[in-house]
């Protein structure tokens, strides 16, 4: 486990002086503390980190092995140690790269074999050589939750300027709610549902798949045409009668909150074309290749997870807020709580002894400006200090509206600006001052106008936000998950703190639909259970 007390003491020395004091000591700071790969730049120098705390936390990583266990996934090997699995969803985008084996096995053909089965499954969904019982494809449902809907949903509304295809809809939620709100719009007999499951076995998707199966039927569709699956269970795909035609697997060495990038993002494909698809692939590939070969201080995902580390294992900051300047970002932040909660939400190492450091952090945040209007104001004068993760593009996809955009990053760059400036209580007193306030009542609305300052954030920031850039930014993070987990010991790749809720909900189906009583049940499921008896109508 991590040895962090060189930067404890280094931390502590650092509360003696400012981030802005940092910038007046070194007129290169924002050059020499970011990192820069292809047209990304990632810039972390609005935080306390100088040369001192950088080759602390690069210390880690030789300390930890990063490299040898960077090449141990690349590789192939069963790095995820509590299911045997390996981890690879690289070679989902390892277009140009060679073999990789798994068991002496090159995984690569069927990977490859795969991509080009779901090209031309997409581009025949798209220009209508493959249809519905009505005609060509107006519109996809994917039914999938978890890994098999946030990835796709993000990366759809992220490309929304390259969306051609037919409407794309997602349903992940077992609420019947969902999947009726979103089928009334729809015609049965021209829509195609993509059931995504790595496992097959989901409650919630098979429910959903079920139902959406009934209403084609009801509505003169025809599941047998209609119907296309993406699983690792190609058995269980075959026993819902899905033709395997229609299947497209993937290997179980593919986490779902890693699968976007092969048959997982299928419906994204469909909606923007296969080459379009090809680019975001080839983005994450660059990311990959940048990350095995980049020295520590100028590798952009060993950073990005170091400045993490900084903030929540050392100094303790208990939240990081990603903040996406960009509308079509918005499900960004949820697809992250999943990539990086899920991955790194665990209080066990690898070797089974308890962690006794803090685990990873609760990942939050809304797209810019409107977080803004709404909880900006507990980032900016609350009593924690939430590190901001900020994301902005240098250009928008709408060259009409270029006034807009301007605002958006003034908006964006003004927030870390003030984040680490703060406002001082001579200068709210000076404002309240012009306002004419004199003596106590001046004194007492300045202090309520001071902004602390000081907090600390980084900005990632990229030409325009296109299919190749996406793929850079969800590598990027993947890769700072990897290397946070790999830091703190423990395995990113298993989720086991998800299973008890699925058993216990499986136990109180019954129980809920009044066959068996909730005499072994706790006194507030117990009372819970007879109020919804009570009201179900
Ligand atoms: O793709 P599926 O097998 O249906 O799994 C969907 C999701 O459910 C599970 O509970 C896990 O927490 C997720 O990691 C997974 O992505």
């Amino acid at each position: 486990m991590m040895q962090l007390d060189p930067l404890i003491s280094l931390a502590s020395a650092s509360k003696e002086r400012t981030i802005l004091d940092l910038f007046a000591k070194d007129m290169n700071r924002a050059e020499t503390f970011s990192a820069s790969t292809g047209d990304l730049l990632f810039d972390y120098s609005k935080t306390q980190i100088d040369d001192k705390i950088r080759d602390a936390l690069t210390d880690l990583c030789e300390a930890a092995n990063l490299g040898e266990r960077r090449e141990a996934m690349f590789a192939g090997e069963k790095i995820n140690e509590t299911e045997g699995r390996a981890v690879l969803h690289t070679a989902l985008r390892n277009l140009d790269g060679g073999p990789i084996e798994v068991d002496g096995l090159d995984v690569m053909p069927d990977v490859l074999d795969t991509l080009q089965r779901m090209r031309v499954f997409a581009e025949e969904v798209r220009g209508g050589a493959v249809s519905g019982a009505g005609g060509s494809f107006t519109d996809v449902v994917n039914i999938g939750i978890g890994g098999s809907d946030l990835g796709p949903v993000m990366a759809t509304h992220a490309l929304a300027p390259y969306h051609d295809g037919p409407r794309v809809h997602y349903v992940s939620n077992v609420d019947g709610a969902h999947i009726a709100d979103t089928l009334r719009q729809l015609d049965p007999t021209r829509t195609l549902v993509i059931v995504a499951s790595k496992t097959f076995t989901t409650i919630e998707t098979m429910t959903n798949a079920r139902t959406a199966r009934a209403w084609m039927e009801d509505g003169g569709g025809d599941p047998g045409m209609q119907f296309a699956a993406v699983s690792s269970a190609v058995d269980k795909t075959k026993a819902f009668g899905i033709p395997d035609e229609r299947v497209f697997g993937f290997a179980d060495w593919v986490g779902g909150r890693y699968s976007v990038w092969g048959p997982v993002g299928l419906p994204v494909m469909i909606a923007v074309g296969s080459n379009a698809f090809d680019a975001f692939l080839r983005g994450g590939q660059a990311m990959d290749v940048h990350f095995r070969a980049a020295d520590w201080a100028e590798n952009m995902p060993v950073m990005l997870a170091l400045v993490g580390i900084w903030h929540r294992q050392v100094l303790g900051h208990a939240s990081r807020a990603v903040l996406p300047y960009d509308q079509r970002l918005l499900r960004l932040p949820a697809y992250f709580q999943q990539l990086e909660m899920e991955s790194n939400g665990k209080s066990v190492a690898m070797d089974g002894s308890s962690l006794t450091i803090a685990s990873g952090p609760v990942v939050w945040g809304e797209p810019g400006t409107n977080g803004q209007h709404a909880f900006y104001q507990l980032i900016h004068q609350g009593t924690d200090v939430i590190p901001c993760e900020f994301m902005v593009a240098a250009q928008g996809h709408e060259p009409e509206l270029t006034h807009h955009h301007r605002l958006l990053l003034a908006n964006c760059l003004a927030q870390s600006e003030a984040l680490m400036r703060g406002r001082s209580l001579d200068e709210a007193r000076q404002r309240m001052a012009e306002n004419g306030l004199t003596g106590a009542e001046l004194d007492r609305q300045a202090r309520h106008r001071v902004f602390p300052g000081n907090r600390p954030s980084s900005t990632l920031i990229f030409p325009k936000l296109t299919p190749f850039v996406l793929g850079q930014i969800v590598a990027l993070y993947e890769h700072r998950v990897f290397v946070e987990g790999v830091l703190l010991g423990i395995n990113s790749f298993d989720q086991w703190g998800v299973e008890l809720g699925k058993e216990l909900a499986t136990s109180l189906g019954p129980i809920v639909d009044g066959e068996e009583t909730a005499s072994g049940k706790d006194g507030s499921t117990a009372a819970l259970v007879a109020y919804a008896l009570r009201h179900r109508g």
